[in-house]
């Protein structure tokens, strides 16, 4: 099994952070819909709101790309989706396998956003005899036994791993060995890589939970602001007044005659 660290440095090498690499693909889908809608410049602000992040954060993301936009008119949208793209290493085709086409493996290679985005989807791998050559979104699903023959073929340098968790780390290993240096990995296990291979994780799972995570905490705010109001509500009856006798609708008659009104609180 192949050991390794997982992660890279939080800088690259032409010194762009890890965490602004993680954005340009945020600030590309905006501008790409702007494209769309032939919206020739955009303010930081607007595409800031439009990405989802915070429009000072954005303008320094953009002063590595040495884009700074010009004043009073704001980014080139053309010109941006062009150096976001060449960034991200996206102006040229990326062949991409994915192993594992059961029910996640066959949704992702019928996804047209991977082609739509420069990723080719070169070769549908499985180890279920029972599918070899059955086409999945028009593309015949290939034995695991050829993995290595087929990356060395399509010249893969992205894998996708939708196997079961089980046997996602001896998949890696097979794709690194076979020449595979970048993992999206959709099992729910860490894998372990030498270096200089790079895998991100996909986990719908941990972002429900995450999810969860804060509707407990919203509901217990809420059950919070209830269990105040209670409270105040009753420490106001304990020392309200009694209310005059014959004060005009500030008493109601029970069955034992005048009831004190609850004061408000
Ligand atoms: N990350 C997420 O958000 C997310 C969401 C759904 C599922 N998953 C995970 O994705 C994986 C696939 O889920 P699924 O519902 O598609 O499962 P599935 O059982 O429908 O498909 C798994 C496929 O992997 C194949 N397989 C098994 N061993 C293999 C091997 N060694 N080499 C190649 N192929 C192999 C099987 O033949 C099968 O076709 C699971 O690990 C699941 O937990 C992740």
């Amino acid at each position: 099994m192949a050991t390794g660290r997982t992660h890279r440095p939080a800088t690259r090498s032409r010194g762009i952070p890890e965490a602004t690499v993680a954005r340009l693909p945020l600030y590309l889908r905006a501008l790409t819909a702007l494209s769309e809608r032939s919206v020739p410049t955009v303010s930081s602000e607007e595409l800031a709101a439009a990405a989802g992040v915070n429009s000072a954060k954005l303008r320094k993301d953009f002063s590595y790309l040495g884009s700074y936009g010009t004043r009073g008119v704001g980014y080139d949208v053309e010109y941006l989706v062009y150096q976001i793209s060449r960034e991200l290493g996206l102006t040229q085709d990326w062949p991409v396998v994915i192993v594992g086409i059961g029910n996640l493996g066959a949704a992702l290679a019928g996804y047209g956003g991977f082609a739509s985005r420069g990723f080719r989807v070169a070769a549908l791998i499985d180890a279920d005899p029972a599918m070899t050559g059955k086409p999945v979104a028009g593309i015949p699903v290939q034995h695991s036994d050829d993995l290595e023959k087929i990356i060395e073929e399509d010249g893969v340098s992205i894998g996708v791993i939708a196997t079961p968790a089980g046997v996602a780390q001896q998949v890696c290993d097979r794709l690194v060995a076979a020449g595979v240096t970048s993992i999206l990995n959709f099992a729910p296990t860490v894998l372990s890589v030498p270096d200089g291979v790079d895998v991100r994780k996909v986990d719908l799972s941990i972002e429900l939970q995450i999810l969860a995570f804060h509707e407990q905490r919203k509901a217990g705010e809420e059950s919070n602001a209830e269990a105040d109001a209670a409270v105040d509500e009753e420490t106001a009856t304990a020392v309200a007044p009694p209310a005059p006798r014959g004060a005009t609708g500030g008493s109601r008659k029970g069955p034992d005659g005048d009831v004190p009104a609850v004061m408000p609180a």
